[in-house]
C-alpha cells in the first residue's frame, strides 16, 4: 500500500466546517452541484433532499443546485423529489439523441449535460444512517488542493442489526452498538479490493473505493468514460489514477453509513459489472456488451438456472459528445 499517500491524502469531514467551505467556495468562484442519481427510491429521495437543502442551501449557501437523476423509477420517485426541491430530469429524456441506457452510471454521466457546477457531489438515494457532512465532507479537498480532482468518502458499512429484520435503519433503538455488524460492502471486499491489490496497488489504500458519495470535478469527469451501470466507481477511480496520478484522488472519513442492500444475487451481477472494468483496463475485450450470467436458485428452486444479462457497456466522454454526434454514441463504445 502507498502509506505516503493515505497519509497526504486522506482526510475527515471535521477538517472544515460548512461556513469555511462557503468562504471557500466563494474566494475560488466554484459552482457547485450535488446530483442524486435515484431509480426506485421513494422511501428515502424525499428526505434526503430536503435535509440537504435545509442545511447546505437554505442554511449555509454552499450548494448551487441539488438534481436528482430519476433512473427509470416506476415508483414516485420523481414526485418525491420534486416535491423535497430538488431539480429532477429523467435520464431517458436528457439528450435523448444520445441513447438511453439503463443503470446507475448512466443516470450520472447525463446528469454533465444538465447541471452547471465546475465541482459535482454525488450521493446515492438508499442512504438510511448518513447526514449532510456526506456532502459537504467530501468538498474541503477540492475547494483547497489544486492537484485534487476526485474525493472519495469512506465509512463503516453497517451490514446488520439483530433483530431489526425487515425494519428500517435507525429505528432499531433497542441494539446495542456491539451488536451492529460493520460487514457491509460485501462487492467492495470480495471483489473491488482483491481487484486494486492485484492490478493497481497504488490505490489500495482507498478505504471504500466503491463508495457512492464522491465528488469531482467536472473538466475531469467528463473526460473519463463513464460505465452505464455499477461499474461507474470503479472506472472513475482506476482511470483517474492512472492518467492523473494517485495523487489526483483524495478520501475523507465521512463516519458511520447503511443503506438498502442488495440481494446477493443483485450484487452477483454489480461484480460482474466491476469485472469487466477490470478487464477491459487490463486490455481484454470479451467482445460484447451484455455478458450472460447464470445464477442458480436455492430451496424449491435449488438447482433451477436463473439466466440474465449484465449490460458492460461504456460511454465516451461527455467533452466528446457534440451536438449532431448521435449516431456515433448509441450503444457505443463499449469497448472503447
Ligand atoms: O439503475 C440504477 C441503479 C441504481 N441507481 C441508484 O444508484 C444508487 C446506488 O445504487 P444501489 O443499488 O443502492 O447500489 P449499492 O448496492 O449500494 O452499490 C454500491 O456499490 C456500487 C458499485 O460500485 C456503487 O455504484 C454504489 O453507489 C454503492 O453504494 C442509488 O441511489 C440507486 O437508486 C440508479 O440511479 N440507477
Ligand atoms: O458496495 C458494495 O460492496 C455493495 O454495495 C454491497 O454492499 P452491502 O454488502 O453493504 O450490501
Amino acid at each position: 500500500m502507498d502509506n505516503e499517500w493515505f497519509e497526504r491524502r486522506t482526510y475527515r469531514s471535521s477538517d472544515w466546517t460548512v461556513d469555511r467551505l462557503v468562504e471557500l467556495k466563494r474566494r475560488r468562484g466554484s459552482t457547485i452541484s450535488l446530483v442524486i442519481p435515484a431509480r426506485d427510491e421513494a422511501a428515502t429521495v424525499g428526505g434526503i433532499v430536503a435535509r440537504v437543502r435545509a442545511q447546505l442551501q437554505e442554511k449555509a449557501p454552499l450548494l448551487d443546485e441539488i438534481v436528482v437523476m430519476d433512473s427509470d423509477s416506476a415508483d414516485d420517485t420523481g414526485a418525491r423529489a420534486r416535491g423535497a426541491g430538488a431539480v429532477v430530469h429523467r435520464v431517458g429524456e436528457v439528450r435523448p439523441e444520445l441513447g438511453h441506457h439503463r443503470g446507475k452510471g448512466e443516470a450520472m454521466w447525463k446528469s454533465l449535460f444538465v447541471t452547471s457546477g465546475d465541482i459535482i457531489a454525488f450521493m446515492d438515494a438508499d442512504l438510511v444512517e448518513w447526514d449532510t457532512h456526506f456532502v459537504s465532507g467530501l468538498l474541503g479537498p477540492l475547494l483547497t488542493e489544486p492537484g485534487v480532482s476526485l474525493v472519495k468518502g469512506f465509512y463503516d458499512r453497517v451490514l446488520d442489526r439483530p433483530g431489526t429484520a425487515g425494519r428500517p435503519h435507525g429505528t432499531g433503538g433497542e441494539v446495542s452498538e456491539e451488536a451492529v455488524s460493520h460487514e457491509g460492502g460485501r462487492v467492495t471486499e470480495l471483489v473491488a479490493r482483491p481487484t486494486i491489490a492485484l492490478r493497481w496497488p497504488q490505490l489500495s489504500g482507498v478505504v471504500q473505493p466503491l463508495s457512492g458519495e464522491w465528488a469531482v470535478r467536472r473538466d475531469l469527469f467528463e473526460r473519463l468514460s463513464v460505465p452505464t451501470g455499477y461499474g461507474v466507481e470503479l472506472a472513475v477511480l482506476v482511470d483517474t489514477a492512472l492518467r492523473y496520478g494517485v495523487d489526483a484522488v483524495a478520501q475523507v472519513d465521512l463516519g458511520r453509513r447503511a443503506h438498502r442492500h442488495q440481494s446477493l444475487r443483485g450484487l452477483g451481477a454489480m461484480a460482474t459489472e466491476l469485472l469487466a472494468v477490470a478487464d477491459r483496463r487490463a486490455g481484454i475485450d470479451h467482445g460484447t456488451d451484455a455478458v450472460r450470467i447464470r445464477q442458480f436458485g436455492a430451496g424449491e428452486q435449488r438447482g433451477q438456472p436463473l439466466n440474465s444479462t449484465v449490460s458492460v457497456v461504456e460511454r465516451p466522454p461527455a467533452a466528446e459528445v457534440g451536438a449532431g454526434d448521435a449516431e456515433v454514441l448509441e450503444g457505443v463504445v463499449g469497448r472503447c
